[in-house]
This record gives structure tokens, sequence and C-alpha cells, in this order.
């Protein structure tokens, strides 16, 4: 198993909310100590394959493998030990507001370790000065850019040196320094821990200058993988017009929806 390429691999993944089939069939594998991007359309799925990955989601066929381990039949105590070998870095991933820079990187340390105080202090001492904000230790989360606080969360993520790191929008609501600034520090980040990444992302630009691989995904199945160069000059129209941002082409820029003009009667009649 430790001489698998593949850290992840997810095989003939079925998933549905209620009669909306998100996903229905996807293959992918994510390579040891690589940057693997996952893009798509908007609704398209990815924060959900993300959450198949992590097991907070099932599927309804198909498997996930991490490591070698079957993510969903994992007992408990083993989904929660192979969890901690995970980092995330979620959108909704606050930081906590009544804690200092210090104790967000300190958390994670504190609930899954017993490492004595000094060693916590330089654990997060280390994480901090790889996001460069060793000097902001003492600063509550308020007092902090959008930038930065991404920065902190980047930190809390590796506090526990995962092998695994999940990154869903890390560069949403950035300006385009603090975005820069991320796309080069999740490289270095994933450089110095040899870390397997998994990048969520709508910033195709940022996104395809980190990844050493990329999957698009679209209608529920896998629409094209490659390296960035390869998907570059792709001549599958869909692949195009994904990777080069063009609003119109073969995928629907709209959410499926009843028909404008009656939805618009509808309202009228009071529906
Ligand atoms: N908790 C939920 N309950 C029901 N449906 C959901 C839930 N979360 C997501 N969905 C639906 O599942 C589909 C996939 O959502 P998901 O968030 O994975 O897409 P995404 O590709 O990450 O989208 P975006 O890029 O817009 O964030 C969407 O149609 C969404 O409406």
């Amino acid at each position: 198993m430790m001489n698998d390429p593949q850290f992840v691999e997810v095989e003939g993944v079925h998933f549905s909310r209620g009669e909306k089939e998100i996903f229905r069939g996807v293959d992918l594998q994510i390579p040891r100590g690589k940057i693997t991007a996952i893009m798509g359309p908007s609704g398209s799925g990815k924060t959900t394959l993300l959450k198949l990955i992590g097991g907070q989601l099932y599927p309804d066929a198909g498997r996930v493998r991490i490591d070698g381990h079957d993510v969903h039949r994992l007992p408990r105590r083993e989904l929660f030990r192979l969890r901690r070998r995970m980092g995330m870095l979620f959108q909704s991933g606050a930081l906590f507001s009544d804690l200092s820079v210090f104790e967000n990187v300190a958390f994670p340390l504190r609930v899954h370790t017993d490492l004595p105080e000094a060693m916590v202090r330089d654990v997060v001492l280390m994480k901090l000065e790889a996001v460069g904000l060793r000097g902001a230790r003492n600063l509550m989360p308020s007092e902090l850019s959008g930038g930065m606080l991404r920065r902190v969360a980047l930190a809390r993520a590796v506090a526990l040196d995962p092998e695994l790191i999940l990154y869903d929008e890390p560069f949403v609501g950035q300006d385009p320094i603090s975005m820069g600034v991320l796309v080069e520090l999740i490289k270095k980040v994933n450089q110095a821990l040899g870390l397997t990444a998994v990048v969520v992302s709508h910033d195709i630009k940022e996104t395809l200058s980190i990844a050493d691989y990329v999957y698009v995904i679209s209608d529920g199945r896998v629409m094209a993988h490659g390296t960035p160069a390869n998907l570059d000059v792709d001549r599958d129209p869909r692949v195009s017009q994904f990777i080069h941002g063009e609003p119109d082409g073969p995928v629907p820029f709209h959410y499926p929806a009843p028909d404008y003009y009656s939805d618009i009667l509808d309202e009228r009649v009071g529906r």
C-alpha cells in the first residue's frame, strides 16, 4: 500500500440527493505527494466529492480508498484515525473568533494530542512561520485581513502534519495580491511537507498554475482529465470552454429551471 502511487482512489461513485443525481459513476485517482485539482461548473458536485472523500458523505455505489483503506467501510474508530491524517480547509472553516491566532492553530493539537505545552508552542510557531504569520500570533481573528485569516486556517489545517489536505475554494473572495500569496503558499507548504493535496476551485488560472493534474467534472462524471498543459490544448469544446473560461459554450450557465416565462406567470398567480 505504501508503494501505491495513488493515495486516493475513487471508483464508480454514484451519489444522489433526493431525486437529484449528482454523480453517476465518477472515477479518479489522486497521486501521492502531488497537487490534484478538481474543477467543474458551479453545482457540479466538487464540494460533495470532497465530502465523499473525507467520509462525511456515503456514496450510493462505488468506493473511495485512501491509502488502501475503504473509507466507507471502516469502523468509526478507524475512520477517526484516518481523518486525523487529513487536513481540510473548507470555505466555511472559519477560525474561532474568541481564540487568538496562536490558540486557533494550537486547537487541533490540544484536542488530538497530549503534547506538553512547550511542544505545542514549538509546533504552532513553526506552522505560523510557514505561513508568514508568526508575528501575528497574539492577534484575534477580527484584527486580520481576509487573506491572513485564510493563512491562519492553513496553518491550523496542517497543525497535525496531515498526509492529505483537501482545499475547498481556497482563493474565493481574495484580492489578486492575497490570491497570489495563497497560491505560492499552497505550493510551498505542499513541497515542504510532501503532502498530497486536492484543490477544488473556480479560479481556473490560479488552480492550473499549481496543479500537477486536473480533473474536470460535469454532469455527474469526469468530463476530462490531464495535466494543465494537456488540458490547455484539449480540442474538446466543452473542455476548452471551461479551461479558457468562455461564458458561452456547450456547458450551460443556468442551473436547470422551469421555463422563465411560465415561472414568472406562476409567481403572478401566487405559486
Ligand atoms: N446539503 C444539501 N442538500 C441538498 N442538496 C445539496 C446539499 N449540498 C449540495 N447540494 C446540491 O448538490 C449539488 C452539488 O453541490 P456542490 O456544493 O457539491 O457543488 P459544487 O460543484 O461544489 O458547487 P459550487 O462550485 O457552486 O460551490 C448542487 O446541485 C447542490 O444544490
